[in-house]
Order: structure tokens, then C-alpha cells, then sequence
């Protein structure tokens, strides 16, 4: 299925660089086999009816398309090298930055053209910020910052207990004026869901309605988008993959520590 590295036909795996060419395959063979229907397309278009009966509205998955399924494939194979994990993984961040964007409110903006001509286009309606959760979620700041260069972003730090999964919030810092700012969450990966319980637990107390929060997140458990949604049905929650397995080593391969 995967047009890139690592090898996807069982021998042994390559070690890439995401900075060297690929070397062009024969066309024969990339024609030939049919794809696979990767099994976050099945959750992502076939059951659509089923998540949004399951998790509401609020709960959407980044289009699929094969180069989505070959980002998640290479995030989740334990043979990509570090340098091809965080390479390919800041293009998936990339993607789920632009659609979270996306869902962010816009208004009318008319702007006139060189040619005088009037121009009816769009504009965000209010201010915006962005918030990571520490530290897996400071893997999306520069996506977020990409796209918008002098973004503010606040950031939040949620303890774990190993054993229990209990969260806790142990350091906070925001713009001052986070209440009447629509918020971009950033965490990549939800296992049970409290370390986001927590976070949005934190803005709320800092005066951000739910409906203000959009969370940008990589994998989500169907255990995860339960808990969250239904503690937070206002919620708006954007994901690559629904998928009951999550890539808990995200963190310690992007950031290259135990
Ligand atoms: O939804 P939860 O069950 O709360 O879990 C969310 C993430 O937090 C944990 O990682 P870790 O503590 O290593 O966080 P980090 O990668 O952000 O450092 C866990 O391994 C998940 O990857």
C-alpha cells in the first residue's frame, strides 16, 4: 500500500531519510496491486453513520485518502526511523492543523481586486489561539504556527499517574484574555482521554466555553472519544484515526527520549 519507506511486503525493512530521494519504482508494479482499503477508511467512511450516532456531530475524522493512510502507517511501524517518524508526522500534523482551521468560525470579507473588481471572500471572525498539552502536543505548535505566524499559544501540563491513569493539572499559562478567544487544543494522542478531560477541564476555569475549544488530535481510541464527547458534548474534536489501539510511543520517537 505505501508508495514510500519503510517496506510494506514483509522483507527486511530500509532504513530512509526523508531528506533523500526516492528512487522511482517500476510503473508495472505500482499499478498492478490493488490497494487495501486501510481500516481507518472502514471507520472513517463506512460507518459514518455508525461514529455519528456513536459520538455526535462534533467528533470528525480528517478526509481519508491514501496519502493519510500512508502517513498513519508509518507512524505506527515500529521499524520507521526517528528522523522519518518526525518528518512524516509533521506532515500529518500539518494536515490536521489545516482542517481544524477549518472548523473555526469565519465571516463575510469583501476585498477589492487590482482590476477594481470586488472580490466576496472570507475572513476568521474572532481571535484565535492555540494551546498544547505538554509534551506531545508542542509536536503541533509548529504545524499551528505555519499556518498562523504570530499565533498566541498558551500551553498545559497534566500528569499521569502510570498505574491508575489518573491526570492531574500541575502547570497552566495562557493569554490573559483566553475567554473570548476561540481555542485550538493540541494533543496527538488519546488513549483513555483524561489527560484532554483535564486540559479542557483547566480552560473552562479560565472562562472558555466548550464550544470555543476545538481539539486537534492524530489517533483517538473509541474509548477516548466516548469519555471526551460525552463529558464535553460541545466539544469540537478533529482526528486522523479512530482506531482501539493507540501509538502511546509518540512522544518518546518525536522527541528522541525514554
Ligand atoms: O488519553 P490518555 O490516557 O490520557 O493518554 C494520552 C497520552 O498520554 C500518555 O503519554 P505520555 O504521558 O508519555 O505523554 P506525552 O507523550 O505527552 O509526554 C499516554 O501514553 C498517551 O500517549
Amino acid at each position: 500500500m505505501c508508495t514510500g519507506s519503510p517496506s510494506s511486503n514483509g522483507s527486511q525493512p530500509e532504513e530512509t531519510n526523508a531528506t533523500t530521494e526516492q528512487q522511482p519504482q517500476p510503473e508495472q508494479e505500482a499499478t498492478e496491486q490493488p490497494l487495501r482499503t486501510p481500516t481507518h477508511a472502514i471507520v472513517g467512511a463506512a460507518k459514518a453513520e455508525e461514529i455519528l450516532a456513536e459520538y455526535g456531530s462534533n467528533l470528525k475524522l480528517l478526509e481519508c485518502n491514501s496519502q493519510v493512510s500512508e502517513l498513519l502507517t508509518i507512524i505506527r511501524d515500529k521499524n520507521t526511523t526517528r528522523s522519518d517518524f518526525k518528518f512524516y508526522a509533521d506532515r500529518l500534523i500539518r494536515l490536521v492543523i489545516e482542517e481544524s482551521l477549518n472548523q473555526l468560525p469565519y465571516t463575510d470579507c469583501d476585498v477589492e481586486t487590482p482590476t477594481g473588481a470586488i472580490y466576496e471572500g472570507l475572513k476568521y471572525r474572532s481571535g484565535n489561539c492555540g494551546v498544547s498539552i505538554i509534551r506531545s502536543g508542542e509536536a503541533m505548535e509548529q504545524g499551528l504556527r505555519d499556518c498562523c505566524r504570530s499565533i498566541r499559544i498558551g500551553k498545559i501540563l497534566v500528569e499521569s499517574d502510570a498505574n491508575t491513569h489518573e491526570a492531574r493539572v500541575v502547570y497552566a499559562r495562557f493569554p490573559d484574555d483566553i475567554g473570548s478567544r476561540q481555542v485550538l487544543l493540541m494533543y496527538p494522542i488519546m488513549s483513555t482521554g483524561n489527560t484532554v478531560l483535564q486540559a479542557v477541564n483547566v480552560l473552562r476555569e479560565h472562562g472558555v466555553p466548550e464550544k470555543c475549544i476545538i481539539l486537534s488530535n492524530l489517533f483517538c481510541t473509541p474509548v477516548a472519544a466516548r469519555t471526551v464527547v460525552n463529558a464535553f458534548p460541545q466539544l469540537k474534536i478533529l482526528t486522523s484515526e479512530l482506531h482501539p489501539v493507540a501509538p502511546n510511543h509518540f512522544g518518546q520517537k518525536y522527541f528522541g527520549t525514554d
